[in-house]
């Protein structure tokens, strides 16, 4: 089958915006190459990473590709595409591809590769023998967002591996992959609600759930956030998507935590953040810390007493 490759370049916070662009028109899948990370891993990278296969990006721009079915809804998907990001400061570009060509071409740059201290993600069609001490997670992200090596996520599984979430009950908002709900399951979380908006993630996050041998204690929901969740209090929330997102949540995380249960946000690009902190102490939680990585800032909360609504 033929499909149609749309690359658009773009600033680094329009990245997540632009992916959505191509989620809501229907988009057969979506791969976001960020010159932050190719930077990173080119300069960090060990033997054991993705680094020997990159090269460094030529402009400091993101390229977000969409994968459109050359079928009879092409012409109407591109014309509500046109609109959509003509007001953005971004360009694009079009060619032809074979499924075969897309469809894993960017397995060849996705090796095992060490987050944390002690966390490896192990791609489920690469061979990796643990060392002791390790938590391997054993990932195949398949369409959903959530391979481990975009910063956002290697500073959530940071931080989750620090608070150590042992007999935790935790909310994953935005599971995609299902990626921080294995690492908080492997790490010792007693019961972990998954949660995406996207049909396909909350498959992918089951099918990861069984991969890593922890679905009973991942339950994969298909949901808007914390609406409508019926798991309880949690002693951690993680949400790893967009400020705005984020921002919009936080009174609602605030009230999901126990007294002294702890929020890690991400997703947050730089210029926004303090935005988000704003948001944050307004629903009544405490900052505790924050990583940064490139453009990205992941933060940790506790909740301290009564939250205001
Ligand atoms: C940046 S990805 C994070 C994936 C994974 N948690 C990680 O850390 O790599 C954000 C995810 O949030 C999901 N999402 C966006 N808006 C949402 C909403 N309102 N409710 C639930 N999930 C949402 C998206 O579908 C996407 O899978």
């Amino acid at each position: 089958m033929k499909w149609l490759e749309i690359a658009v370049t773009a600033p680094a916070e329009l990245v997540e915006a632009v992916a959505n662009i191509f989620n809501e028109i229907g988009s057969g899948g979506v791969v976001i190459e960020d010159p932050a990370l190719i930077i990173d891993l080119v300069t960090n990278g060990t033997a054991e990473t993705v680094a020997p296969a990159l090269k460094l990006p030529q402009s400091g721009q993101s390229v977000v590709k969409g994968y459109f079915c050359c079928d009879c809804a092409l012409a109407d998907r591109l014309e509500r595409l046109s609109h959509r990001l003509t007001d953005l400061p971004v360009f694009w570009q079009t060619r032809e591809v074979r499924e075969q060509d897309w469809a894993t071409a960017w397995q060849k740059y996705y090796k095992p590769v060490r987050v944390g201290k002690n966390i490896v993600i192990k791609p489920s069609w690469e061979d990796y023998t643990a060392r002791a001490g390790e938590t391997v997670i054993e990932l195949d992200p398949g369409m959903a967002f959530g391979c481990g090596t975009h910063a956002t996520t290697a500073m959530c599984l940071t931080l989750l591996e620090e608070l150590a979430p042992v007999h935790a009950v935790v909310y994953d908002v935005g599971t995609g992959s299902g990626i921080l709900s294995v690492a908080a399951a492997l790490l010792g979380a007693r019961q972990v609600t998954a949660v995406d908006i996207d049909e396909l993630a909350v498959r992918a996050a089951r099918e990861n759930a069984e991969r890593n041998g922890v679905a009973d204690r991942v339950t994969a929901v298909q949901g808007n956030l914390l609406d409508n969740l019926a798991g309880g209090q949690a002693d951690l929330v993680v949400a790893n998507i967009i400020a705005d997102v984020i921002i919009r949540l936080a009174p609602d995380a605030a009230a999901a935590l126990k007294p002294g249960g702890r929020l890690v946000a991400s997703g947050i690009i730089k210029d926004r953040a303090e935005e988000v902190r704003r948001a944050l102490d307004d629903a009544g939680l405490e900052p505790l810390k924050e990583l940064t990585k490139g453009e990205w800032v992941a933060m940790v909360y506790r909740r301290v007493s009564a939250v205001k609504r």
